[in-house]
């Protein structure tokens, strides 16, 4: 799997605010198919590269290719519709709606730009049975009529997933997947992505290394801006300047 084609490739990939350049020069790929994570001490850069690949940022150079086609100039719609969708920090519960009719909401959303007879009983009959099946996936099959604002912290993100993967994404981006949770919600979420990342390509930012050691095929570690480290996880944390990196702390 380590070996398969990248899916997502950057090459001297560069973004300055004023005159500090938060991200320098970084070359980075995604391989099809792994759970690839974004690591570093605060600041590193990791949220602006994290941006900048899911082109919620523009860089001031460099390019990113998808699946080999240039997407530097696209918009970050016109990616999600390529099949590169970005996950919990953008995607919209609507607190009133329950569960499933958030899912259903999702699932119809993509569906409008793909059929032109969405309304019909049979079509609806199906968002409902895969809305039921999704959010049984997520865990969330005996919270299906409970609204979107009622429901915990970590089931929120939950639903936030399962409306996310009712866009069927083929690479799915996670912001820091673990933020804010408690010990039982980050044991959950994280076999949820392992079962969702079967079959996808995942990529994320997160903070929690215990998170990252169990469910990375490879991680990418930034210091001021720039890739120090490549690896698996054992890899990675056995280099001697991620062990400086970390030692810095804050000041990394
Ligand atoms: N919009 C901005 N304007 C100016 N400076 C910025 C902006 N966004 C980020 N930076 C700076 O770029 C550097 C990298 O920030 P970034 O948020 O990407 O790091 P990070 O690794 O995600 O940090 P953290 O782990 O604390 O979230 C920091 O020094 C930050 O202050």
């Amino acid at each position: 799997m380590l070996n398969t084609a990248p899916i997502i490739e950057a090459s001297a990939l560069t973004r300055s605010f004023g005159g500090f350049v938060a991200v320098k020069n970084v070359d980075l790929k995604i391989r099809a198919g792994t759970i690839h994570a974004l690591i570093g001490p605060n600041g590193a850069g990791k949220s602006t590269l994290f941006n900048l690949l899911t082109k919620f940022l523009s860089p001031s150079g460099g390019q990113i290719l998808f699946k080999d086609r240039d997407i530097t100039q696209m918009a970050p719609a016109d990616i999600a519709r390529m099949g590169l969708v970005r996950s919990f920090q953008i995607s919209s519960v609507f607190p009133h709606l329950s569960a499933h009719e958030n899912v259903r909401v999702a699932l119809q959303a993509r569906a409008k730009e793909t059929f032109a007879f969405w309304r019909s009983n049979a079509t609806l009959r199906r968002f409902d049975e895969e809305a039921a099946r999704l959010l049984d996936s997520v865990g969330l099959a005996d919270r299906a009529q409970t609204k979107a604002a009622e429901l915990s912290y970590g089931r929120k993100r939950a639903l936030e997933l399962a409306t996310t993967l009712a866009l069927d994404p083929e690479v799915l981006l996670l912001d820091e997947p673990m933020a804010g949770m408690g010990t039982e919600d980050i044991g959950r979420t994280a076999a949820l992505i392992r079962s969702v990342g079967k079959g996808r390509t995942v990529l994320m930012v997160e903070h929690n290394l215990g998170v990252v050691s169990d469910l990375s095929d490879r991680i990418t570690v930034l210091r001021r801006g720039e890739v120090i480290a490549e690896g698996s996880y054992s890899e990675v944390s056995a280099d001697s300047e991620v062990r400086k990196a970390y030692m810095g702390g804050s000041h990394g």
